[in-house]
């Protein structure tokens, strides 16, 4: 691969370190993350046009918190601190750092107050950007200055060191922040001088390689779940190690209405890969069984995916390697990159895989988001059906039905995520939204149907706008689509008298409700 100009990130534990890297990337540079305490001889052996210090949850004031070695900000390499990134430039060169008298998450307004500052070039007066901090600049070093400022009033925007160090308060990574792309196009382009140099084409490739170099003449199983990131993961393995794969679908018990059919159907039309079904259903109910903590679920569902894959490689001859379509929001969200992430929750394919794991592990997407593996499945002509289907979790229904697991309420959740699905696609939204689903709550409510008292449970509509499932948006459906929806659901599915509707952004949610 031509890799021409590098922009190394620094990584302060933050939820958006890989999309910094993507949205570089996306730009046609390549982009490399390292840990915020490698050396700097490490840090420079890599030739950097520029450095890119992420956000994180640390406070940049408190003892032991992550911090960057001056010898970085002397102004040789050009320097962007986000978020975290920007109270620690503004707390290690001597400007002031404190907690904020409240907190800003989600959509803010940032209002430009001084010309000069190249990130800014071709922006608005004032914009919407995207904010996750507490904390607060209150003082920015001396011969630095401030060229916006946030909604509370606290600089949003500074630089020094003959524009040479750059800090955002807000996210410009992130997709809801207006002009964000344009900002870091301004830090590539005009501050590190960069030239478009990386494209997907030239991944592919080298990832089949290396998947190729990886597994030698060993075999391969892949957990295919008709989902857009294993059917790419395993479209591409196939092109490395051709008939060494074999992929296994398994029925968990907490799939959608009709899936396990429809998705089989699917891959005998659509894709030619050798398609084993494993039904485990009753394996997975009843280790679920009266539980209802979150994490617990989660962790029991991994560890019994991992189980049913090594039964299932058993009986067909054995394999040294387990495929699957990990991508980066799920292993940032587990907090396994260590480094300072908190777990958020534990996807069942990175936290929740069990230690004693009979398999070596291939994650060929494992840096990736998920339009970007869209884009090489369009390039490897993955067939549409596939790759616009909405992300659907590994642990199915069981993270959509709060509270206890039951068989009679996970039927009470498909038929009601049935006919909300139904309604989407029919009002032609389907493929213009990342997801769309309902929740079941363990709230029981007063109603009246029929001159009858129920007490019934409620469900919850959840349709949000992503591009990448780090941040989200909700869907402002039409009332008229709202009421049809609800009515469906309170006439059609016995044991629910209410519908509510999600209103929340990510953050503070997130998309999911466990
Ligand atoms: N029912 C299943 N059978 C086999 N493997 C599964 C199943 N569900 C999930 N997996 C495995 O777990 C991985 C993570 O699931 P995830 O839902 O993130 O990805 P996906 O289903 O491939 O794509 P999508 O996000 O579009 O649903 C999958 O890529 C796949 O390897
Ligand atoms: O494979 C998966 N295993 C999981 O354990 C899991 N949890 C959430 N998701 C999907 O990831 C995206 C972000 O979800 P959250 O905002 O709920 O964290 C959303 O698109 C979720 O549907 C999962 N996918
Ligand atoms: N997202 C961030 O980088 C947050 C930075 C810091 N922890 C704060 O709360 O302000
Ligand atoms: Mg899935």
């Amino acid at each position: 691969m031509n890799v021409k100009d590098n922009i190394l990130v620094l990584d302060y534990g933050s939820q958006y370190t890989q999309l910094i890297a993507r949205r570089v990337r996306e730009l046609k540079v390549h982009s490399e993350i390292l840990p915020w305490d490698a050396p700097v001889e490490t840090i420079l052996s890599r030739h950097p046009k520029g450095i890119i210090l992420s956000g994180g949850p640390a406070s940049a004031t408190a003892p032991g918190a992550p911090t960057i070695d001056g010898r970085l900000l002397d102004g040789s390499v050009p320097v962007l601190g986000i978020c975290y990134g920007m109270q620690l430039l503004a707390h290690v060169l001597g400007g002031k750092v404190r907690k904020g008298a409240s907190a800003e998450y989600g959509a803010s307004v940032v209002r430009v107050t001084a010309a000069g500052n190249p990130l800014l070039r071709g922006l608005p007066a004032t914009f919407q950007a995207w904010m996750s901090h507490w904390d607060e600049v209150a003082a920015v070093p001396t011969g630095f200055s401030v060229h916006a400022e946030s909604e509370s009033g606290a600089p949003a925007a500074f630089s020094g060191r003959d524009g040479k160090v750059l800090a955002l308060q807000f996210h410009p990574e992130v997709v809801h922040t207006e002009g964000g792309l344009d900002v870091l196009r301004n830090f590539l382009f005009d501050v590190c001088r960069c030239e478009e140099s990386w494209n997907l084409s030239g991944w592919v490739d080298q990832m089949t390689s290396e998947i190729a170099a990886k597994v030698g003449g060993d075999r391969v199983v892949c957990g295919l779940s008709g989902g857009v990131d294993s059917t790419v993961a395993a479209v591409l393995t196939s092109r490395a190690v051709g008939d060494r794969l074999e992929c296994i679908f398994v029925n968990n018990g907490l799939l959608r209405k009709d899936e396990a059919r429809s998705v089989l159907d699917l891959y005998r039309e659509k894709l030619k890969l050798k398609v084993h079904y494993v039904d485990a259903s009753q394996t997975f109910l009843s280790r679920l069984e009266g539980v209802v903590e979150p994490e617990r679920k989660r962790k029991i569902i991994g560890e019994t995916f991992v189980r049913v894959f090594e039964a299932k490689a058993a009986e067909i001859g054995g394999a040294q390697w387990l495929l699957q379509g990990t991508l980066y929001p799920d292993v940032i969200e587990s907090g396994f990159k260590g480094k300072g992430a908190s777990v958020i929750k534990t996807h069942h394919n990175v936290g929740g895989l069990p230690d004693d794991i009979a398999f070596g592990l291939l994650e060929p997407l494992r840096d990736l988001f998920k339009d970007e593996v869209r884009a090489i499945g369009a390039l490897m002509d993955v067939p549409g059906a596939i790759l616009g289907r909405h992300p659907f979790p590994g642990p199915g229904l069981a993270v959509r039905c709060l509270g206890e697991v039951s068989p009679g309420r996970l039927d009470v959740l498909r038929e009601a995520d049935a006919i909300f699905a139904e309604e989407i696609v029919a009002a032609g939204l389907y493929d213009r939204m990342w997801q769309a689903f309902c929740v079941l709550l363990p709230v029981r409510t007063v109603g009246v149907m029929g001159d009858v008292r129920t007490y019934a449970e409620a469900v919850v509509l959840r349709a949000v706008h992503s591009q990448d499932g780090m941040t989200a948006d909700w869907v402002r459906l039409s009332p008229e689509l709202l009421d049809r929806v609800s009515r469906r659901i309170c006439n059609e599915v016995e044991g629910v008298n209410r519908v509510v509707l999600d209103v929340t952004s990510k953050p503070p949610a997130t998309i999911e409700w466990e």
